[in-house]
């Protein structure tokens, strides 16, 4: 399904967050005394492709900073370094029309519908708002534009008059999904969009992002702590453990070997009716402060195969299988 051509590609990507100082800390920066630095590293020097037709799930656990990169990806936040490109341009200096036209190709779904749509429109309005500015409908057509993207997302178009509040978690993810349908995306990146939702609900919606993928011929960065929600959505797997990309590879390929110790204890944690799978051992430990990451590998302090080196050098992720990169120095002692 998918071809070659990268919508969406990063490049040593990073994005820093610097924590405002208070009145003390001002007073004391004026002062000349040290002040600690506080900045948070939330993503840390990430290469990332995406191509046309692709799914890719993006893993971690939470604060490893998949929204973050999600965000960046989606162009609604800036890249402290690293370039970004779209289509082979370069997102941030896109302006005018292409700026426009590349906002609008990638939307956003998120996972709590509820604080993303405006809670004073009714559901026709929020689907067929921004449409109507961007010219891809007409007031005269406005109700048969909204229907189709309504329909197409499984929401009965009769209830267009209601509020946002007047649904329930799954309806309003319809809606959410209806209204980036709306302005004819290419490219959805969908962060943690099932997260919040029953089990069987998150079924019914997972299998509409795969209609709709088969539909539209649609392009997903699917963003989710949970590595089995992504297993059967995902051409691709990334995971990402405290700002950093740490394995990649085809989704069977991270289902059937797993390189990292992360990703092979995060694999422990899906639950499996083929026993075997369940031989790695859980993740130990809370996930460090991204405001002071530990030295060399990230994962070191939680690793059941650190080793000195772990604790001193970054690893570079290296290919260990065709279409298979993992950052761990293990493969460069067994090599
Ligand atoms: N606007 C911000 N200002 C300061 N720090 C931020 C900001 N946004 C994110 N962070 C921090 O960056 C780190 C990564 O956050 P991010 O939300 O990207 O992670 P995540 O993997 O998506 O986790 P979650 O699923 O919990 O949202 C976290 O430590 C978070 O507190």
């Amino acid at each position: 399904m998918s071809s070659s051509t990268p919508i969406i590609e990063l490049k040593g990507v990073s994005k820093r967050f610097s924590k405002k100082l208070d009145f003390a800390g001002k007073m004391l920066a004026k002062l000349g005394a040290p002040v600690k630095d506080e900045t948070v590293h939330a993503v840390d020097g990430v290469d990332l492709t995406v191509t046309k037709g692709e799914v890719v799930g993006l893993v971690g656990e939470s604060g490893c900073g998949k929204s973050t990169l999600g965000r960046m990806v989606a162009g609604i936040m800036p890249a402290s370094d690293g370039t970004i490109r779209w289509h082979g341009k370069e997102l941030a200096e896109l302006t005018g029309a292409d700026g426009r036209r590349a906002k609008l190709q990638t939307q956003m779904i998120f996972q709590d519908p509820m604080s993303s749509l405006n809670p004073r429109l009714r559901v026709a309005d929020i689907v067929g708002e921004a449409p109507l500015v961007h010219g891809l409908t007409t007031r005269r057509e406005f109700d048969g534009y909204v229907d189709e993207q309504l329909r197409r997302a499984g929401f009965d178009p009769s209830l267009k008059r209601r509020y946002p509040h007047q649904f329930s978690g799954g309806q309003r993810q319809r809606i959410g999904i209806a209204r980036a349908l709306a302005v004819q995306p290419e490219f959805i990146v969908c962060d943690e969009s099932v997260a919040a939702l029953d089990v069987s609900i998150q079924a019914q919606i997972l299998n509409l992002f795969m209609k709709l993928r088969q539909d539209l011929n649609l392009t997903y960065l699917f963003i989710s702590h949970d590595l089995g929600v992504v297993e059967h959505l995902s051409d691709r797997v990334v995971i990402m453990y405290l700002g950093r990309v740490v394995e990649e590879a085809a989704s069977e390929e991270i289902f059937a070997r797993a390189n990292h110790p992360y990703t092979q204890a995060l694999l422990s944690e899906v639950p499996r009716i083929d026993a075997r799978k369940k031989s790695f051992a859980g993740v130990k430990g809370e996930i460090p402060s991204p405001l002071n990451p530990p030295s060399g590998c990230h994962f070191h302090p939680r690793c059941p195969h650190a080793f000195d080196r772990c604790k001193l050098e970054r690893p570079a992720l290296k290919t260990v299988a065709p279409g298979h990169r993992s950052a761990c120095h293990l493969n460069d002692r067994v090599a």
